[in-house]
């Protein structure tokens, strides 16, 4: 069935074209609405997102605005506006409705390709949230809001939906900031576990000395200063997730005692008698490649098969690069009202510099350029400058296109690699290339082939 847009509008015929446009092109199928004089919530069942359009004299008049606000209060759609202007107008009342109650806004003139992005975007997150919150939501929906293109995303989602129906380990590796925890935290949302606890550990941040009481928990007296019996994390995890971050990180002995533990979902507390039965799904994640880690003799081999049952791989943001203006655009309207700033959006200037900036922090990082450089800027648009990478876009213009060739041919083959869980031959036939060639440029490359 085609997706359905529900479109609210006030007799503009542009407005009415550019919807109509939509639906030739792409698989959406709008429920023309007309003006809002009935009720929105409601109106189509089939609709998942909304599009409402403010024209030059909404935008100025009060019990329009009003009235629309009501309108959309108890909505369960994901809204766009539409705005008629050239600029946004100083309306505080407009300004935190836009913000309250709308997904994004775009000011027109703008591209049927450009609405359309939009909406897809947000169909996406109306998909999601109905994929994750079955019943009533429980976390935050930042918490769960996974942006990006929808080439990455889509893929994203449907392993993550695969892997929240089954209840082996799972483990996601990629570089720090690259979203391992939302990652893994959507996998409980959307699991049977949801109404159970997501319990993160960062294992490089436990002492070497009280991992196991902390991972375990004790008994009142199993060493000088347990003065009563306390609960570990995984205990502390029944019924729901336990996300081990930096698994790499963990110790030898409590490897040992993991692997038991994964084998048998037993375990005793430190200075106990007796083993009891935990209901934990453990989800790992690690950013260094934990098989050189098994080859080195730091990380057991037993536990890592076992833990490696499922596993995604999220790959860098430099690699990844057409999630980068959603990601911003994400970024921009969750920060946006902090520090009473007033910017309109982010200039192609900062989203160019964006593209070829390496990123890496990743994804943490371009949240933490995005949200101080809309606290420091004080131009109507976002410039590189504010964001710190003015340096960088000068960079761009002496790379030789030897390096830009090698770099797409990196990022071809990765992308491949994992879109393929390393299936050689179906790489080989995706690329159009022979399995010689492959190899050739995985070796020319250094690209580990473990999945
Ligand atoms: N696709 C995404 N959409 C929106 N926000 C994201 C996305 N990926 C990551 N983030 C945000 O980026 C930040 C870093 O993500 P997260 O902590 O999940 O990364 P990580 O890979 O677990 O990092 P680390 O290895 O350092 O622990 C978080 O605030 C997270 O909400």
């Amino acid at each position: 069935m085609k997706s359905r847009v529900l479109a609210v509008f006030d007799q503009n015929t542009r407005f009415h074209k550019l919807i109509k446009a939509l639906s030739s092109i792409h698989d959406w199928e709008p429920c023309l609405y007309g003006t809002f004089s009935g009720t929105i919530n409601g109106t189509n069942k089939a609709a998942r997102v909304g599009v409402v359009l403010l024209d030059k004299q909404s935008v100025q008049d009060p019990q329009y605005l009003t009235k629309l606000k009501q309108q959309l209060c108890g909505s369960r759609l994901y809204w766009l506006a539409l705005l008629d202007t050239l600029e946004l107008p100083s309306n505080g009342f407009l300004n935190s409705m836009l913000d309250r109650f709308f997904h994004c806004y775009q000011m027109l003139p703008c591209s049927v390709e450009r609405v359309h992005y939009l909406l897809a975007e947000m169909h996406e997150l109306h998909v999601w949230q109905r994929l994750s919150w079955p019943s009533t939501p429980r976390a935050s929906s930042e918490a769960l809001t996974i942006i990006g293109s929808q080439q990455t995303t889509s893929k994203l989602f449907d392993r993550i939906k695969r892997f929240a129906s089954v209840d082996a380990p799972v483990m996601i590796s990629g570089e720090t900031g690259t979203g391992k925890e939302l990652a893994a935290h959507a996998i409980h949302l959307a699991s049977s576990r949801a109404n159970g606890p997501f319990i993160a550990v960062n294992c490089g941040a436990l002492p070497e000395g009280l991992a196991q009481s902390e991972l375990y928990g004790y008994e009142k007296g199993a060493f000088t200063g347990a003065y009563q019996q306390r609960k570990g994390y995984i205990e502390a995890a029944s019924g729901g997730t336990l996300f081990l971050d930096e698994i790499g990180d963990l110790p030898l002995p409590i490897q040992v005692n993991l692997l038991r533990f994964l084998e048998s979902q037993r375990m005793m507390r430190v200075g106990g008698r007796n083993e009891f039965f935990a209901n934990v799904r453990i989800i790992a994640a690690t950013h260094v490649d934990l098989y050189k880690a098994v080859v080195s003799n730091t990380f057991r081999d037993d536990l890592y098969h076992r833990l490696n049952v499922l596993n995604i791989q999220l790959l860098p943001l430099r690699e990844r690069i057409s999630d980068i203006q959603p990601l911003a655009e994400f970024f921009f309207r969750k920060f946006r009202n902090e520090g009473g700033c007033c910017l309109w959006g982010i200039s192609q200037e900062a989203l160019d510099v964006m593209q070829s900036h390496t990123w890496p922090g990743n994804i943490r990082e371009l949240m933490n350029r995005m949200r101080r450089a809309i606290l420091h800027s004080d131009s109507p648009l976002l410039l590189p400058i504010d964001m710190g990478l003015e340096k960088r876009q000068k960079e761009r213009y002496i790379t030789s296109l030897e390096l830009i060739r090698n770099q797409a041919e990196y990022r071809a083959l990765c992308e491949s690699l994992t879109n393929n869980s390393y299936d050689l031959a179906r790489v080989a036939s995706e690329l159009m290339i022979s399995k010689i060639t492959l190899y050739r440029l995985i070796e020319k490359h250094n690209l580990k082939l473990s999945s």
